[in-house]
């Protein structure tokens, strides 16, 4: 940690992350942000360059503050030798049997349960429950109070909406959008946007939308 820790984005998320990450140890060394010029700051921290900015080198660490999955998708593919680092609330839980990829971010309140995949850059939000072998993808967020049961499945660049809940063995598949409220209790196929409960698909996107530059 001594180099501190370079956060990637100063929007709202940046403040939730600046203050996990300053709860779990870190020291913030630097914001970057396209929107640099005349920002506010963050919670104090003056933002001190655009993206470009980010020294990718070997042994930065750094963290992608950004809610969207498609930017931090296309972040990681930009930026190669960063080090991402993993940020865990102390006011979680965690089994000691999951697996967090780089990247990863727990908030406050999160449980993740025994043998838990969590893939790179996955945001599991305030307050939600991620049960028994289940297994979230890269560039996942689920939105606070969401809440898998076992088993659940959420591949790559899913977003499942703020108390979301989903029962056991479903899958959600990739870059596919759960609204707020949902209870996913069938399995929904990739690239659409699913609402209600049960959750239905309203809105379906090309696959490989996500790739759009
Ligand atoms: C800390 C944080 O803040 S983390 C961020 C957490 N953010 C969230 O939880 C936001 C979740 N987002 C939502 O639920 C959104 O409403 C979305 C993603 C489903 C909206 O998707 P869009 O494609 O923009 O849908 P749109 O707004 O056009 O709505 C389409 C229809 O679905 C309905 N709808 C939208 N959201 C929901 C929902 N959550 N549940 C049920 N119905 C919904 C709309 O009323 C509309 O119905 P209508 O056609 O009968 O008028």
């Amino acid at each position: 940690m001594s180099g501190g820790l370079h956060v990637l984005g100063a929007g709202g998320h940046a403040k939730v992350i600046v203050e996990l990450a300053q709860a779990a140890g870190w020291r913030v060394a630097g914001i970057y942000d396209d929107g640099y010029l005349n920002h506010p700051g963050v919670l104090g921290h003056a933002v001190i360059g655009a993206l470009a900015d980010v020294p990718d080198k070997p042994g930065v660490q750094a963290v992608i503050a950004i809610g969207g999955n498609r930017v931090r998708f296309l972040l990681d593919r930009r930026f190669k030798a960063l080090d991402w680092v993993t940020l865990v609330h102390p006011f979680s839980w965690i089994s000691p049997t999951v697996h967090l990829e780089p990247g990863a971010v727990v908030m406050a309140g999160a449980v993740i349960h025994a043998d838990a995949h969590i893939g790179r850059h996955v945001i599991v939000n305030t307050s939600a429950s991620v049960d028994h072998d289940c297994s979230l993808g890269n560039y996942v967020h689920i939105a606070p109070g969401c809440h898998l049961a076992g088993d659940v499945t959420i591949s790559d660049g899913s977003f499942l909406g703020a108390g979301t809940t989903v029962i056991p063995g479903c899958t959600v598949g990739e870059w596919s959008i759960v609204g707020a409220g949902a209870v996913v209790a069938r399995t929904l196929p990739a690239n659409v946007t699913a609402v209600g409960a049960p959750a239905k698909p309203i809105k379906e996107r090309e696959p490989g939308w996500h790739e759009e530059t």
